[in-house]
């Protein structure tokens, strides 16, 4: 008989998946290999950015006091004692009536409180002596870039679990990190099932189509900060498709398989999960697309069953995969990113099912404006391209109307929401 399978909220089925939940390893990798990795360790000041007060201009470094009585009509000159660039410290104390020529960088010398641009000064010489004149007044602290300005010894600047962008990666330098502590990243394992499946690189024949699923994952492996493990495509073969899942658990993280978790007569992972002794978390969700969406465990180690439909497929990565992705590189905030838009055009199709739609968002005056970025159906491949987002429909609804207000889920996002879906009315059909 057909098993009947009930379907759950997305929030109680997120929720599920991230009972299993570990923050991962922590390596430590070259900073020149830490672009697009994640902190793993909050990342302090332990200095003052600037270490010390330097000049912001290429100019003389004066003592304010001495350029009281500078005008027009009465310059007042000074000698010049001595040139520094950045890197250099001048060593003697400046006297009244000196100036020390100074760059851009370069430390104020002691003695000094003020430093004039070169443009506002006239140079000359006199007696096998340099000097310079302005002609108005400089109060103390004018052009000094004072120590600790920017940064002050002991701030946190970098909390763990941080996207290293590239001015954390500036930030790293400053202070000194040049092996950086980065979370281990999760190996995904992937294997495409179906026996209608052909590699990019074939010919197309009747009945057959290309597996565009598995690399699409992929790549969505790669953007929520995972390593990807490519474990091929298999042929609708039960016993075989046994022990192929078997081989890649042993050697990945968790595993993702698309297709095949309906309740078609060559829907094998179903039967593939009992032959494992996998525990299934749920295998029906009240979301479109991906409504077959199902998860598994065994001895704590998570089986993504993933639509064959590619739009299904791409979806139940993004809300149920990519947060436990996160969570192990330690983010605070694993789940995609939620915000408030403005529907663009009118979307009418009623649904017992929260939908998520694949959207692209636009900034138009200053407001996210959401539009659905092509055909809309689980089976949909040519929508996602442009899909930065998708767009979130609460079921139980007549459909909306252009101007609404609606939540986005941004999916080129590396900062993500702490728990976005807590609002969504679950609806079964
Ligand atoms: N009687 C029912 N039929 C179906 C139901 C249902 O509830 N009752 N659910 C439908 C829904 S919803 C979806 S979604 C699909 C799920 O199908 P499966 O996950 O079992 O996937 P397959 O049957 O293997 O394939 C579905 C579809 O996707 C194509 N596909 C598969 N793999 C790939 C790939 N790697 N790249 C591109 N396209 C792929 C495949 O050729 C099929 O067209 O089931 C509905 N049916
Ligand atoms: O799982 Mo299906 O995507 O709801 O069309
Ligand atoms: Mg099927």
């Amino acid at each position: 008989m057909l098993e009947k399978r009930t379907p759950i909220a997305v929030g109680e089925a997120v929720k599920r998946v991230m009972q299993y939940a570990t923050e991962g390893k922590v390596e430590q990798v070259d900073i020149t290999e830490s672009y697009g990795r994640y902190v793993a360790e909050d990342i302090a000041a332990d200095q003052d950015v600037p270490a010390f007060d330097r000049s912001p201009y290429d100019g003389f470094a004066i003592r304010a006091i001495d350029s009281a009585a500078a005008s027009a009509e009465n310059p007042v000159a000074f000698e010049v004692v001595g040139t520094i660039g950045a890197g250099f410290v001048f060593d003697e104390l400046v006297e009244p009536g000196q100036a020390v020529r100074i760059m851009t960088g370069a430390p104020i010398p002691a003695g000094c409180d003020a430093v004039v641009m070169l443009e506002l000064t006239k140079g000359y010489e006199a007696d096998g002596k340099t000097y310079m004149t302005i002609k108005r007044a400089f109060s103390a602290g004018t052009n000094i870039s004072y120590r600790g300005e920017d940064v002050k010894q002991g701030a946190v600047l970098v909390k763990k679990g941080t996207y290293i962008n590239p001015g954390v990666s500036a930030l790293l330098a400053t202070f000194g990190y040049a092996q950086v502590p980065v979370f281990v990243k999760p190996v995904i394992g992937v294997i495409a099932t179906g026996s209608e499946l052909l590699e990019p690189h074939e010919v197309l024949a009747p009945g057959k189509i290309r597996n565009s699923n598995a690399y699409m994952m992929l790549a969505q492996i790669e953007r929520a900060g995972a390593t990807a493990k490519y474990y091929g495509k298999l042929s609708d073969d039960l016993a075989v498709c046994i022990e192929a899942v078997k081989k890649a658990m042993a050697e990945v993280d968790c595993l993702i398989t698309t297709g095949g978790v309906s309740v078609g007569d060559f829907d094998y992972l179903p039967a593939i999960y009992e032959a494992i002794g996998a525990d299934v978390l749920f295998n029906k969700v009240a979301q479109r697309p991906g409504s077959v969406t199902t998860v598994a465990q065994c001895d704590g180690q998570l089986l993504f069953g993933l639509s064959g439909n590619p739009s299904a497929c791409y979806v139940g990565f993004e809300l149920y995969t990519k947060p436990l992705i996160k969570a192990a590189l330690g983010s605070q905030a694993p789940h995609l990113r939620r915000e408030k838009a403005t529907l663009g055009v009118d979307f009418k199709k009623p649904n017992p099912f929260t939908r998520f739609v694949r959207s692209t968002v636009t900034v138009t005056d200053g407001k996210l404006v959401a539009t659905p970025s092509g055909f809309d159906k689980s089976s949909a491949v040519s929508s996602l391209a442009d899909a930065n987002a998708f767009i979130v429909l609460p079921g139980g609804t007549r459909g909306y109307e252009a101007g609404m207000q609606i939540d986005v889920l941004l999916l080129e996002d590396t900062n993500g929401s702490a728990w976005p879906w807590d609002n969504i009315v679950p609806s079964y059909r």
